[in-house]
């Protein structure tokens, strides 16, 4: 399968780029960076330490997608906009991990995924993935008893989105435990006089520094205890490898806009 990287030289691009070099079945089509950027014109493999691959940096995405099988999107939302509609126009595979899409942008991926097979998730890796199943069956079971819902996160200090993708995620997972709608339910920031916690709501807190790659609990509080589910990711490889995987069963799909639990065979109500 033949797989363009968008966003290239990025922290996700490079892994992506390693990834990809070391997985059977798929190889390197094009690497796409930014007009202006001082990568264009580097060799894709050599700038991630991939040794060189004979395919440089450009910033010319329809060449790109020309003749590709699919692209793996880790950039911003509004560049991730412009590649869902230019790889609905090409029916290529879009494979995006792109956190901190507003409303209008996911209005945007839903309108491109009626002509492309869009693959869209906060985190691409199978343990948050199985850990929002887990948080889904937890959220339910003490629904009755009344538990508390709060979701931690800590990254690095170079991320621009909050909550994270996967904090968002896995808070929608509670949500739909309980049977209610996240964004009209969850407190994502609190400061000052806040007043006592809103029984039911899905509280959100985030911690930023350092190289933290993924630190994420989901906390479940009742009088005198404390359940805690969480993920810690060591490697953004594991964030690479899912997405190489998700690209490889999107190719023989319906045009659509699926999530890395139907990748994983774990969309199945739990
Ligand atoms: N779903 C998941 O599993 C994961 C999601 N992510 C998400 O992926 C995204 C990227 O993360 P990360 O790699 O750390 O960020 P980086 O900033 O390191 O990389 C993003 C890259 O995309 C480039 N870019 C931005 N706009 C364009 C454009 N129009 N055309 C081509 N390239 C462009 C940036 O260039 P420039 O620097 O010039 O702006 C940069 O090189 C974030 O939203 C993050 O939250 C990250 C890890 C896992
Ligand atoms: O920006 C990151 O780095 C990450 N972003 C994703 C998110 O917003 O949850 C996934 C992962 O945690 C790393």
């Amino acid at each position: 399968m033949k797989l363009v990287v968008v966003g290239a030289a990025g922290r996700m691009g490079q892994t992506l780029i390693r990834v990809i070099k070391e997985t059977e079945g798929v190889m390197l089509h094009a690497a796409i960076e930014r007009a202006g950027s001082d990568k264009l014109g580097a060799d894709a493999g050599e700038l991630a330490g991939a040794g060189h691959l004979g395919v440089p940096i450009t910033e010319d995405v329809l060449a790109g997608f020309l003749h590709a099988d699919g692209v793996i999107d880790f950039t911003s939302p509004a560049a991730t906009n412009e590649f869902a509609a230019l790889a609905a126009q090409a029916r290529i595979v879009h494979v995006i991990g792109t956190t901190g899409c507003g409303p209008e942008d996911e209005a945007k991926i839903a309108a491109a995924s009626r002509h492309a097979r869009i693959v869209k998730s906060g985190n691409m890796s199978l343990g948050v993935n199985l850990l929002s199943v887990l948080v889904q069956q937890a959220a339910k079971a003490l629904e009755a008893a009344g538990w508390d819902i709060e979701v931690l996160e800590m990254h690095h200090k170079h991320k621009v989105d909050a909550p994270s993708g996967t904090a968002l995620l896995l808070g929608a997972a509670a949500a739909r435990g309980r049977g209610i709608n996240l964004a009209e339910n969850s407190v994502r920031v609190r400061d000052g006089h806040t007043g006592a916690r809103e029984a039911g709501s899905i509280g959100f807190a985030t911690l930023r520094g350092g190289s933290v790659i993924g630190e994420h609990s989901v906390l479940f509080a009742s009088e005198g205890e404390i359940v805690t589910l969480s993920h810690s990711a060591g490697d953004r490889s594991l964030f690479a490898r899912g997405a190489v995987k998700a690209a490889l069963w999107a190719r023989d799909k319906k045009p659509g806009l699926y999530s890395m639990l139907d990748v994983l065979g774990l969309s199945a109500n739990p």
